[in-house]
């Protein structure tokens, strides 16, 4: 039983030199986190979870996804859990969008801003949406037009990042090259996914790196989990390169249904923990996002991968 009462032991320092004053947190938790769970979600309580990460100063909520239901029974529900949340003004609540069925679902049921999601792992790719990565970069041609046209923004994941369940190791060459192309056709933003967690501060450099001579640095994100325990060092590693946009997760919710024994992403309360650390401005309140986090917990039933929130809960209950 969490009996937390709202402290956190410590907070911000200073910002350190060189790094960014402000990192933007993309809450991936009610769609990466949920979207794995054996057992389906009641959607008044993905409801309810998004409109408690609403109210945390989060800048960006990513909802659910317009895929298909055989494949990921979990975000069946994404009609009505865009029909059901409260929108905060200066919110963003982007939904995953696979092809141009998928996108136009999405605009139907009211979304403003999607995200299409590829690969620099042929084998991935396959097995996650079922076609090759230039099949892929095809629809994803025919979603980033429409959205265009109707102004919507796209965002653009590279999944296997740094590393490959089914092909290991991935080279930094062929994330820039999947990258540079989400890019040029018009995502205005890169998010660059460790998949099943096996990157280190040495692969997420080199990867970095590579991606920074064909990409400006504004237009990336990472997007960690955590399955080596390298989470935190690696975002660290990004933001000290200049990476400015971090996607986590509540309560470190999480897996692809795709990428087997892949555990959830980094946390968000874990993040914003560091990043209030180093003086970083997020805009989030720490307390707030624990909060939902214990929601989601207590709901499924589930402890919190959190280290943050489960050194707050423990120590609450002590004092
Ligand atoms: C991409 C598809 C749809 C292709 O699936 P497909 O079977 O190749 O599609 P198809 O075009 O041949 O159509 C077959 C059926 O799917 C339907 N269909 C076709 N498109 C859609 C759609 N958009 N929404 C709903 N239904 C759709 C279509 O209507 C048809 O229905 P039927 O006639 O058989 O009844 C499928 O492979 C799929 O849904 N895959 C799920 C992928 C997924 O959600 N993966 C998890 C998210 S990615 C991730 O977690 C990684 C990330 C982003 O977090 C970053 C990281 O960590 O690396």
């Amino acid at each position: 039983e969490y009996s937390f009462t709202g402290q956190v032991r410590f907070q911000g320092e200073p910002q350190a030199s060189g790094l960014p004053e402000y990192i933007k947190i993309v809450e991936v938790g009610p769609r990466d986190g949920l979207q794995n769970e054996k057992v389906i979600v009641p959607t008044d309580i993905k409801i309810e979870l998004i409109n408690q990460l609403s109210k945390t100063g989060l800048p960006a909520i990513e909802v659910t996804s317009f895929v298909s239901s055989k494949w990921v029974p979990q975000m069946a529900d994404h009609k009505e859990v865009m029909r059901g949340i409260e929108r905060h003004p200066g919110v963003q609540y982007p939904v995953l969008t696979p092809n141009l069925q998928g996108f136009h679902s999405a605009i139907a049921a009211g979304a403003t801003e999607v995200s299409v999601f590829g690969a620099a792992s042929e084998s991935f790719s396959k097995m996650n949406i079922n076609c090759s990565i230039e099949e892929s970069i095809e629809r994803f041609e025919e979603v980033t037009k429409s959205a265009r046209n109707m102004n919507i923004p796209v965002r653009g994941y590279v999944s296997c990042a740094l590393g490959c369940p089914y092909e290991g190791n991935i080279v930094p060459d062929k994330v820039a090259e999947v990258s540079k192309r989400l890019y040029s056709m018009g995502c205005y933003e890169i998010s660059l996914g460790d998949t099943i967690g096996v990157g280190t501060p040495g692969s997420m450099k080199k990867m970095l790196e590579a991606v920074m001579k064909e990409i400006p640095l504004s237009a990336l994100a990472v997007h960690c989990h955590d399955t080596y325990g390298q989470a935190l060092a690696n975002i660290l590693t990004a933001v000290q390169m200049g990476v400015a946009v971090v996607d986590s997760s509540v309560a470190g919710l999480g897996g692809c249904p795709y990428a087997k024994g892949a555990t959830g992403n980094v946390a968000t309360e874990d993040v914003i923990y560091m990043l209030n650390g180093l003086g970083i401005n997020t805009g989030v309140n720490l307390c707030a996002v624990m909060e939902a986090g214990n929601f989601i917990c207590t709901a499924l039933n589930k402890k919190t991968n959190s280290k943050v929130a489960q050194a707050s809960f423990s120590t609450a209950t002590i004092n």
